[in-house]
C-alpha cells in the first residue's frame, strides 16, 4: 500500500492569493546556486536587507544555516545532497504559499534536483539565480578556509574540485561575481523583480 494512501490533504480557507493580497506583493522563491564562495550568502543577505526596507515580506534560507538544523542528518555525497534540495525545495514551496519571498542561497549542484523544484511551483514562482564564478575566484575568496582545507586532503568531494556541479541551463538571471561588484548583482535581481512586479505594493 502507497504510504500516501491513508493520509488526506485538508484545504485552508485563506488561499495563497488571499495571503499575497495582505502582504500586497507577490510571493516566490529566488534560488541561487553556484560554487562554494561563488557569493550566494553574500548577495541574498544584501537582496533581502533592500526588500525589506521596501517592505516586501521576506525570508532567507542558507545552505549552512539549514544543515545546522532540519537537515543536521545529512551529508555531502550525492544521496544526501539530492535529498537536501528536496527538504529545501519543500520548504520554499509551503513558505511561497504563505506569502513569503524566499531567497534560497544552495550549491544545489545538480540540474535536475532544481529542475524538480522548478515544476513543483507555479509558473512564476520559481526564479533561478546563477551566481556564477570561477573556481580560481572562489579559492582565492575562500572566506571559509574550506579550499585550503581541500588541497591539505582534509575534505574529499567537494563541489568544483572532486565533485560535479552543473551550470543552469536557462536561469532567470545570471550574476557574474568575477567581474561584477555585489551591488550590481544586487541590482539586476532588483532589475529582474521591479519588472515581473515583485514589487508592486506601493
Ligand atoms: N564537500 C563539500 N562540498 C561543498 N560544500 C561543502 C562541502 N563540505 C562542506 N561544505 C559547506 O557546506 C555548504 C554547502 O551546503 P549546501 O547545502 O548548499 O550544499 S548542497 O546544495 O547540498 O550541495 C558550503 O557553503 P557555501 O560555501 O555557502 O556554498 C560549504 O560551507
Ligand atoms: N562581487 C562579489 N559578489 C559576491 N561576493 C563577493 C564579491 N566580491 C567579493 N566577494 C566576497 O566573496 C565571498 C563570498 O562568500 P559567500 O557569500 O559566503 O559565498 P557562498 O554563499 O556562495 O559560499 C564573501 O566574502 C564576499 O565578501
Amino acid at each position: 500500500m502507497a504510504e500516501s494512501e491513508n493520509i488526506k490533504w485538508h484545504h485552508s480557507k485563506v488561499t495563497k492569493e488571499q495571503r499575497r493580497d495582505l502582504n500586497n506583493h507577490r510571493s516566490a522563491v529566488i534560488w541561487f546556486t553556484g560554487l562554494s564562495g561563488s557569493g550566494k550568502s553574500t548577495i541574498s543577505v544584501e537582496l533581502e536587507k533592500e526588500l525589506y526596507q521596501l517592505g516586501i515580506r521576506t525570508y532567507c534560507l542558507d545552505g549552512d544555516n539549514i544543515r545546522h538544523g532540519l537537515n543536521k542528518d545529512l551529508g555531502f555525497g550525492p544521496d544526501d545532497r539530492k535529498e537536501n534540495i528536496r527538504r529545501i525545495g519543500e520548504v520554499s514551496k509551503l513558505m511561497t504559499e504563505a506569502g513569503l519571498v524566499i531567497l534560497a542561497a544552495f550549491i544545489s549542484p545538480y540540474r535536475s534536483d532544481r529542475d524538480e523544484i522548478r515544476k513543483m511551483m507555479e509558473s512564476g514562482e520559481f526564479i533561478e539565480v546563477f551566481v556564477d564564478a570561477s573556481i580560481e575566484t572562489c579559492k582565492s575568496r575562500d572566506p571559509k578556509g574550506l579550499y585550503k582545507k581541500v588541497r591539505a586532503g582534509e575534505i574529499t568531494g567537494f563541489t568544483g574540485i572532486d565533485a560535479p556541479y552543473e551550470v543552469p541551463v536557462n536561469p532567470e538571471i545570471t550574476v557574474n561575481t568575477d567581474t561584477e561588484s555585489i551591488e550590481e548583482s544586487v541590482q539586476s535581481i532588483m532589475s529582474y523583480l521591479k519588472t515581473n512586479g515583485f514589487l508592486d505594493n506601493d
